[in-house]
């Protein structure tokens, strides 16, 4: 093994949003780089990062994304709109919008809710805009969690709701829990209505498509997978280039221009921590304060197949209401299965999506913070949790079967990656980081040759996708300017 490598432009991890800076400086049209100029640090043994797609553990035949697996904003998503001109996607054939009007369930109801007679979308939509309005006048208002504005909607507008529309509404927007990966005691109001620039398109290809169309444009031996990044010499005096990057087993790394695309949980671990990455100089404290403003979520997916459907294959998603609870618990680390309709679930129905092509049936759950750390490292349990709420999708002539298999994402458990995404809690500032690391403001560290990407470096799909790809992109073109690359020719 070389003792180091020098380089133009040294990125750190293989997600989508640092294959696709590399795709860009390698690619594009203008750039004067070619593969010498570049090195790509992996921590794991895979690309992809909160991508992947398992195509081995279905006892169906179906591949299942075990992090990301919807076109979020398909009206101006860059990435599907890429896709499709590109011919790698074909909304058709790969894609599937499984929005239905959601089937919604409670513990105290065997069918489903009459939700259109109940009127309950149109409370829940007066919720949300309630949350809009009390905080449009005024952002300086004190933030608080979303359960506790829903409490304050409740006391002020509950003589204008029916009996049943008190009894479901006042959990009903714990569906957001399922966005943000954490429970709505710590969800802040302030921040939780999201505006969506159009549907969502579930990606029944697997979204290793994308990870894989990127890494084929990158020669195979510009990338050094298995080497976690420790440490980084922001100020290297030693040969010419200016930036020394370390990894616990491979050469170290001088490079003109490093990009930096570890999750926002790596960036907020300490130096002294097995899985941190110390900094010399060490961060500055306009960084390290906005990381302090933010949280990381733990969204996570539960996948249970069985011989055959017995609920309705035609619905495309169910929720289920969790029942009201005593919330000061809610979000503390879970030592023991918890009960069930503590939290809600959120179900994708594998069976409407994958209609065509396989036997047997099955259903994704998503799952949030605390359940998912839970359930993530005690994968036995998760049935044992889930089947009385999911019993209640049972149609009446048919029985709830018990599953042949059940697979769980293991996003908490990973080293490099430890949750889902960038998650709002209550008295955060979301923009600060976006501010610190998206380099657009001229804030972060005074070294502009080191730059950061990723989900959570940008307020342009964040936390998605489409997001980390952007910014991907924003990094190799400041670049590519900065430098002088583009061919004047
Ligand atoms: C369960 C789940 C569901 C999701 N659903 C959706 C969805 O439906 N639609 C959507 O648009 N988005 C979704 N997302 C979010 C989406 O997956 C991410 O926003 C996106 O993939 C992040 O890409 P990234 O490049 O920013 O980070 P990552 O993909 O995390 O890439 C960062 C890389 O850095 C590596 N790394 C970490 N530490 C080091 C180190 N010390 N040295 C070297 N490398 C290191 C990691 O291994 C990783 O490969 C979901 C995420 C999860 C977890």
């Amino acid at each position: 093994m070389t003792q180091s490598i020098e380089v133009e432009v040294c990125i750190i991890g293989g997600g989508v949003s640092g294959l696709k800076a590399a795709h860009t400086l390698l690619n594009h049209s203008g750039s004067k780089y070619s593969s010498k100029d570049l090195i790509l640090l992996e921590a794991q043994d895979r690309l992809g990062g909160r991508i992947f797609t398992d195509r081995k553990s279905s006892k169906l035949g179906i591949s299942y994304d075990l992090g990301a697996s919807w076109f979020h904003d398909s009206l101006n998503n860059v990435v599907l709109e890429e896709s499709i001109k590109d011919g790698t996607f074909n909304v058709m054939e790969d894609g599937y919008y499984d929005d239905k009007d959601i089937r919604v369930f409670a513990s105290d109801e065997d069918g489903p809710l009459d939700v259109n007679n109940m009127k309950l979308h149109r409370v829940a939509e007066d919720l949300e805009k309630f949350i809009e309005l009390y905080y449009f006048d005024d952002l300086n208002k004190a933030d608080m969690s979303l359960n506790e504005i829903v409490e304050l909607f409740m006391e002020k507008h509950s003589s204008r709701l029916t009996t049943e529309q008190k009894r479901y509404c006042s959990t009903i927007l714990r569906y957001l829990e399922l966005w943000y990966g954490i429970t709505w005691d710590k969800i802040s109001a302030k921040y939780s209505i999201m505006d969506h620039q159009g549907r969502n398109l579930f990606n029944k290809k697997g979204y290793d498509f994308l990870i894989n169309k990127l890494a084929s444009g990158i020669p195979e031996d510009r990338i050094l997978h298995s080497h976690p990044v420790t440490n980084i010499i922001r100020n290297n005096k030693k040969g010419n280039e200016r930036v020394a990057v370390e990894s616990s087993n491979g050469p170290t790394v001088y490079c003109n221009y490093l990009v930096v695309t570890v999750p926002q949980s790596i960036l907020s671990l300490s130096p002294s921590h097995t899985h941190g990455i110390t900094w010399i100089p060490p961060l500055p404290s306009n960084i390290t304060d906005a990381l302090e403003n933010i949280h990381f979520g733990a969204l996570g997916k539960v996948i249970f197949e069985f011989e055959s459907c017995w609920w309705d294959i035609n619905e495309d998603r169910f929720e289920i209401l969790a029942d009201s609870t005593d919330d000061s618990s809610l979000s503390s680390p879970i030592s023991s299965s918890p009960e069930s309709f503590k939290f809600p679930v959120f179900a994708v129905n594998c069976a409407a999506v994958y209609k065509e092509s396989v036997r047997g049936a099955s259903l994704c759950i998503l799952t949030q913070s605390p359940l998912t750390d839970y359930l993530e490292s005690h994968p036995q349990q998760a049935w044992s949790y889930f089947k009385p709420m999911l019993s209640k999708l049972k149609l009446n002539d048919l029985q709830v079967s018990d599953p042949i298999n059940t697979i769980t994402s293991n996003w908490t458990n990973n080293p490099y990656i430890r949750g889902s995404y960038s998650a709002v809690e209550t008295g955060d500032d979301p923009l600060d980081i976006i501010t610190q690391l998206s380099g657009e403001h001229d804030c972060g560290l005074i070294d502009k040759n080191i730059r950061f990407a990723g989900e959570h470096t940008t307020s342009d799909g964040s936390g998605c996708v489409h997001g980390a790809y952007m910014s991907g992109q924003r990094e190799a073109m400041w670049i590519l300017n900065d430098c002088g690359a583009f061919s004047t020719q």
